[in-house]
C-alpha cells in the first residue's frame, strides 16, 4: 500500500466525457453501497464556470441520465452530492491554479488523489503546478488517464514530467479493463485453479486470439480518435494487458510489485514485428459506410469530416518469445464498428496426437477456452463427446462445450463498472490493478516499431464496410498460419 486512506478525490476534467459516463457513475455506486470512506470529499475542476452547486446539479442529471432506473436512490444521491465541490480552474492559467491549490488544501485532511481526466498533454504541467504549490508531498497520489502520449518518445516526456512530483510508487496509471470483474477473474482462474497451468504453455497451446469487438464508431470523439487510432486507442494499452494476463508467469503474491513485474516480462518477450514483418504480421483498416445490427451507419471520413488515414481496426500476430510460449501465435484485432460487440479470449489447445477415429471418418476437433469477458461473462470449454446411439461403424462424436455463465452464477452479486474498483484502490494507495511506467514504455516501444513499419511501407488502413469483421487481409493474415478467427 502507498500512502494512508485519501480523504480528497480531486478530478480534473470533471466536466468531460469519461467523468460524465463513467467517473461520476461509478462513485455513485461505491456511495450507494457504502463503501466510500465517510470522511471522502471530491472536488472537481475544469474551466467550466461552474459553483459547486452547478456542479452538483449536473452531477446529479448525470447519475439520473446515466444509472439504471432500479438502480437509482435519491438518498444516495444526496449524499454523493454533499461531498462534492467545484473549482473552476485552466491549466494554464496562475490566477485560477492559485485558486484551486486554496481549494485543495482547505478541503485536505490526510491523503489526496488526483485524477486527471484531461487530455494528456496537461498531466505534466498539472503536475508541476501541484508541486509548485507544495500538493505534491508525501500523502499525495496521482491517476493518469491512458494513453499516456503518443510513442515512446512522448510517453517519456510526460511520465517525466509527472515524476518530478510524484515518485513512481504514487503515480497509477489506468487502464479501465483491469478494473473489468472478468479481467481480474483471468488472474483468479488462472492462479486460484491447479488444473490449467500444467497445460497453460507452448506444449498444448496451438494458438492464442484476443478480440476487442466494439459497434460503436467514434461516438462524438472525433478529434481525439483521429489522432491515435486503434492502435494508441486500444491494442498499445488494453489488449496488451490483455496479452500480459495471458500470458505472465505466475506472480509470487497478488500485489503491485509481483504483478507487474511478470507483466513487464511479457512485453519485454515481444518479438518486434519492425519493417521486414508489418506487411506479413499485421493489418489496419478503416470503416467505410455499413450496417450494423440491421442499421445503416455513415463511414470513419463521413464522422469525421475530413480525409484521414487513421485505422479504426488493427490486427496483428504476435509471439512472446520465452520458453512457455515459444512459437504459439497470439493474434490480436479490434476495431470499431464490428458486427457485434465483444471481448474475448481465445485458447486452441493442440490437436489429439493420434486420432483413433479416423478410420470411421471422425473428424476430431482440437479443444479450446474461451473467456468471454464482453458483453456477458462466460468461460467455456469446448471437448468431443459422443453423440449419444448405436451407430454401426463405431462412435459417432459431437463438439460440445462446457459453459460456464458467470453473470448466472453470481447473479445475486452486482456488477461493478470499472472505476468502482479502480476508485477504491487508488483511495487504498494499492496500485496492483494500475499500470507501472515501465510497462507503458515496453508497450509503446514494440507498437512504435509497427508504426515505423507502416511509414516504412507507405501503406494506409484498408477499407472494410461498418458490421464486418475488417477487411479481407485480416482474414488472409490469419489463414496464411493455418488458423481462422474465431467468430
Ligand atoms: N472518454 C472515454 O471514453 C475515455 C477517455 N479516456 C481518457 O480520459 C481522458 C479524458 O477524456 P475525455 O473525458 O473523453 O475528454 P473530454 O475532452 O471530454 O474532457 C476533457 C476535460 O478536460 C477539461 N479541460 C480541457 N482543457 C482544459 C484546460 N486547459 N484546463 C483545465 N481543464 C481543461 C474539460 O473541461 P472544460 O472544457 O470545462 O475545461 C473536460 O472536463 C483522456 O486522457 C482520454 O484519453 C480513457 C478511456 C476512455
Ligand atoms: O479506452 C477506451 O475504451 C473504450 C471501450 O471500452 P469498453 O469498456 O466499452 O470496452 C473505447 O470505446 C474507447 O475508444 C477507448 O478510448
Amino acid at each position: 500500500m502507498t500512502g494512508n486512506p485519501a480523504n480528497l478525490l480531486t478530478i480534473f476534467g470533471a466536466t468531460g466525457d469519461l467523468a460524465q459516463r463513467m467517473l461520476l457513475p461509478s462513485l455513485y455506486g461505491l456511495q450507494r453501497d457504502g463503501l466510500l470512506p465517510k470522511d471522502l470529499r471530491i472536488l472537481g475542476t475544469a474551466r467550466s464556470e461552474l459553483d459547486a452547486q452547478g456542479f452538483r446539479d449536473s452531477v446529479a442529471a448525470t447519475i439520473e441520465q446515466r444509472v439504471a432506473a432500479g438502480e437509482s436512490d435519491e438518498a444516495s444521491i444526496r449524499d454523493l452530492l454533499e461531498r462534492l465541490d467545484y473549482c473552476a480552474a485552466a491549466v494554464d492559467d496562475e490566477a485560477s491554479m492559485n485558486a484551486l491549490a486554496d481549494a485543495i488544501a482547505k478541503a485536505r485532511n490526510g491523503d489526496v488523489v488526483y485524477h486527471l481526466s484531461t487530455a494528456p498533454r496537461f498531466y505534466a504541467p498539472i503536475c508541476e503546478a501541484l508541486g509548485q504549490r507544495g500538493l505534491g508531498g508525501a500523502g499525495t497520489r496521482v491517476l493518469l488517464e491512458k494513453p499516456i502520449g503518443h510513442d515512446l518518445a512522448s510517453s517519456i516526456a510526460i511520465n517525466d514530467g509527472v515524476t518530478r512530483v510524484f515518485d513512481e510508487d504514487r503515480v497509477f496509471r489506468v487502464d479501465h479493463y483491469l478494473g473489468k470483474e472478468g479481467v481480474q477473474n483471468l488472474i483468479s482462474l488462472r492462479f486460484g485453479n491447479a488444473l490449467f497451468e500444467p497445460l497453460w504453455n507452448a506444449r498444448h497451446i496451438e494458438q492464442v486470439q484476443i478480440t476487442v469487438a466494439e459497434t460503436v464508431g467514434v461516438e462524438g470523439r472525433g478529434g481525439y480518435y483521429d489522432s491515435s487510432g486503434a492502435m494508441r486507442d486500444m491494442l498499445q494499452n488494453h489488449l496488451l494487458q490483455l496479452l500480459c494476463l495471458t500470458a505472465m508467469e505466475p506472480p509470487a503474491h497478488f500485489d503491485p510489485s509481483a504483478v507487474r513485474n511478470e507483466k513487464l516480462k511479457v512485453l519485454r518477450s515481444l518479438r518486434l514485428i519492425g519493417r521486414n514483418e508489418v506487411g506479413s504480421e499485421s493489418v489496419a483498416g478503416q470503416y467505410t459506410a455499413g450496417a450494423v445490427d440491421g442499421v445503416a451507419v455513415p463511414g470513419y471520413l463521413s464522422d469525421l469530416g475530413h480525409a484521414s488515414h487513421t485505422e479504426t481496426f488493427v490486427a496483428l500476430r504476435a509471439h512472446i518469445d520465452n520458453w512457455r510460449w515459444s512459437g504459439v501465435p497470439f493474434y490480436l484485432r479490434t476495431g470499431k464498428r464490428m458486427p457485434r460487440r465483444c471481448t474475448e479470449i481465445y485458447l486452441q489447445f493442440r490437436a489429439v496426437p493420434h486420432s483413433i477415429f479416423a478410420t470411421s471418418g471422425v473428424r476430431v476437433e482440437p479443444n479450446a477456452m474461451v473467456i468471454l469477458l464482453q458483453p456477458e461473462e462466460r468461460i467455456q470449454l469446448t471437448l468431443m463427446h459422443k453423440t449419444p446411439g448405436l451407430d454401426r461403424n463405431g462412435l459417432r462424436l459431437a463438439q460440445v462445450a462446457l459453459d460456464l455463465d458467470v453473470d448466472e452464477q453470481f447473479a445475486a452479486h452486482r456488477r461493478r463498472l470499472s472505476y468502482e474498483r479502480l476508485y477504491l484502490d487508488a483511495i487504498e494507495g494499492n496500485g496492483t490493478l494500475f499500470v507501472r511506467r515501465d510497462e507503458t514504455e515496453a508497450a509503446w516501444q514494440w507498437v512504435d516499431a509497427i508504426f515505423d513499419g507502416w511509414k516504412a511501407s507507405g501503406s494506409t488502413p484498408k477499407p472494410y464496410p461498418a458490421g464486418t469483421w475488417g477487411p479481407s487481409s485480416a482474414v488472409a493474415m490469419i489463414e496464411r498460419h493455418g488458423h481462422s478467427w474465431r467468430e
